[in-house]
């Protein structure tokens, strides 16, 4: 298993055209929470559509939408009304059992807080989500836990526990936990914001290899322009809406 890490170096200036067919469209996508006291629109008619294979960056103030729209795509959430397609099929059509297979096997999430179990060793934390798999057994969780971890450059510390690690090696670790899933899209939710610009580094260049290599379309919710403008796309968003 390649080391995604260790190729920083040869990593091509340029990201190659992203001419895969439509993985995620949102279509008249709105949001609404209804408190007691107020209403707020999170999202306002989102239309949008992301390629497979593409990597593409979400920016905007706080309270604008962003992490309500991953959590759409996700699957965590849905929307007030509007459609969301996952490989040109609307998820409406899903049944259940058809979506929660989706939300298990087609993408992984990425976390600002890294959502690691401190109780539990890096190995565990890893092979952690794929317990709830069908059809994938203790050996295999196993192989695939060691070769997510291999993949971020974490093999010498699979027995540690997360407070032994930096925040960028706890990233590292969400990270391989979602890639042992082997997932077609990741969803990243600020993943460099606890990080200093070093390790923030890090952490976006292994999503960039991620990218490239593997061709995993990946949507990442970030503050940094800097980090946003090395990605295909920049998507922006203000007040619920798509501005550029
Ligand atoms: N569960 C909820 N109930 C009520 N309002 C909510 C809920 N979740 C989010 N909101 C509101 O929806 C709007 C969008 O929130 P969201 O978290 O998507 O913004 P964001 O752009 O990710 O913000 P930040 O950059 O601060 O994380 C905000 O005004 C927020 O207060």
């Amino acid at each position: 298993m390649e080391n995604l890490l260790a190729q920083t170096a040869s990593c091509p200036a340029t990201t190659p055209s992203a001419a895969g067919p439509p993985v995620i469209a949102l279509r008249d996508i709105e949001k609404v929470y209804q408190t007691k006291t107020i209403e707020t629109v999170a999202l306002n008619r989102v239309n949008l559509t992301i390629n497979k294979g593409e990597f593409v960056s979400i920016m905007g103030p706080s309270g604008c939408g962003k992490s309500t729209l991953l959590s759409i795509i996700g699957l965590l959430d849905e929307p007030t009304s509007g459609v969301l397609e996952l490989d040109g099929r609307a998820v409406q059509s899903y049944s259940d059992r058809e979506l929660a297979a989706l939300r298990n096997q087609k993408i992984g999430f990425v976390f600002q807080s890294y959502h690691l179990i401190n109780d539990l060793s890096v190995l565990d934390n890893v092979e952690l989500p794929l317990l709830y798999r069908p059809g994938v057994g203790g050996k295999e969780r196993r192989e695939r836990a060691y070769a997510a971890l291999d993949k971020v450059g974490l093999s010498p510390r699979t027995s540690h526990f997360p407070s032994q690690l930096s925040g960028g090696q706890r990233q590292r670790v969400a990270i391989a936990r979602a890639l042992a899933g082997r997932p077609e899209i990741i969803l990243a939710d600020e993943p460099t914001g606890n990080l200093d610009s070093v390790m923030g580094e890090e952490i976006l260049d292994l999503l960039l290899h991620l990218n490239r290599q593997e061709g995993t379309t990946i949507v990442m919710v970030t503050h940094d322009e800097q980090q946003a403008l090395k990605t295909q796309r920049l998507i922006r968003f203000f007040d619920g809406s798509q501005v550029s």
